[in-house]
């Protein structure tokens, strides 16, 4: 798995040019990306290429592997976003979150000019849910409330609890996160949408009609499909 990985890192590395601002994932698909994209940096075979990073652990990488990170409020526009995903139905819809940084990933791979996506074939499903839930962060005093309320949407939701930490994980941006399952999702904009309705949820991890290219790593070679 990881040499499917890293085999779609390396893809993604030619939609990247001179002066280019990039948006830098989260999660271990896009740790090789800002790895490799440093490196061609480094050997200055890339010039004038700035990353705007979607989560501490971006920020991170991209200070390790010597990408320059800008802030979102300090550019103009972004040229690409670079993501992994949890799941990616036929029609490039997506589920992430699993790192609890959807908001700010959504925030800023919205905002770019291309979003292309780096994932194993694991990911691929017929239906989004098939095998994920879906990562919902809320304002932490709604975290009851909302979890009452996606019983409506026929969900069943859990708070999602730290492992290196008691209690509940905290995001970057200081809420909670519900993991919440449906029983069968057959419209991912229109749940996306109405997720976002309900008071106290700040951002819900359906990514839907927001992918442009989606790279996956087979077996058989990197294969890429496109809106
Ligand atoms: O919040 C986390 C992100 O949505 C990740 O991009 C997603 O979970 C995919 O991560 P990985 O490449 O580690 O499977």
């Amino acid at each position: 798995m990881e040499e499917l990985k890293r085999a779609v890192a390396k893809e993604a590395l030619k939609f990247i040019e001179d002066d280019m601002v990039v948006g830098l994932g989260t999660g271990s698909t896009t740790a090789y990306f800002i790895e490799y994209l440093g490196k061609l940096i480094m050997e200055e075979e890339l010039e004038d290429v700035y990353g705007v990073p979607t989560s501490y652990q971006a920020r991170l990488l991209a200070l390790e592997y010597g990408v320059p990170v800008v802030n979102l409020d300090e550019v103009d526009a972004i040229d690409i976003a670079v993501d992994g995903a949890d799941e990616v139905d036929p029609y490039l819809n997506l589920i992430k979150g699993r790192g609890a940084a959807l908001t700010m990933e959504k925030i800023i791979e919205y905002r770019a000019g291309t979003f292309l996506v780096l994932v194993d074939e694991s990911k691929l499903v017929e239906r989004l849910g098939q095998k994920m839930p879906v990562p919902i962060e809320v304002i932490p005093a709604a975290w009851r409330a909302i979890a009452e309320e996606l019983e409506v949407f026929n969900a069943t939701a859990e708070l999602r609890m730290a492992s290196k930490k008691d209690g509940p994980v905290v995001t970057e941006n200081g809420n909670f996160i519900l993991d919440a399952r449906f029983h069968r999702i057959d419209d991912p904009l229109d749940l996306e949408i109405e997720l976002n309705n309900i008071p106290g949820v700040v951002e819900n991890g359906i990514f839907a009609d927001i992918a442009d290219i989606v790279l996956v790593g087979t077996r058989e070679g990197v294969k890429r499909m496109e809106r």
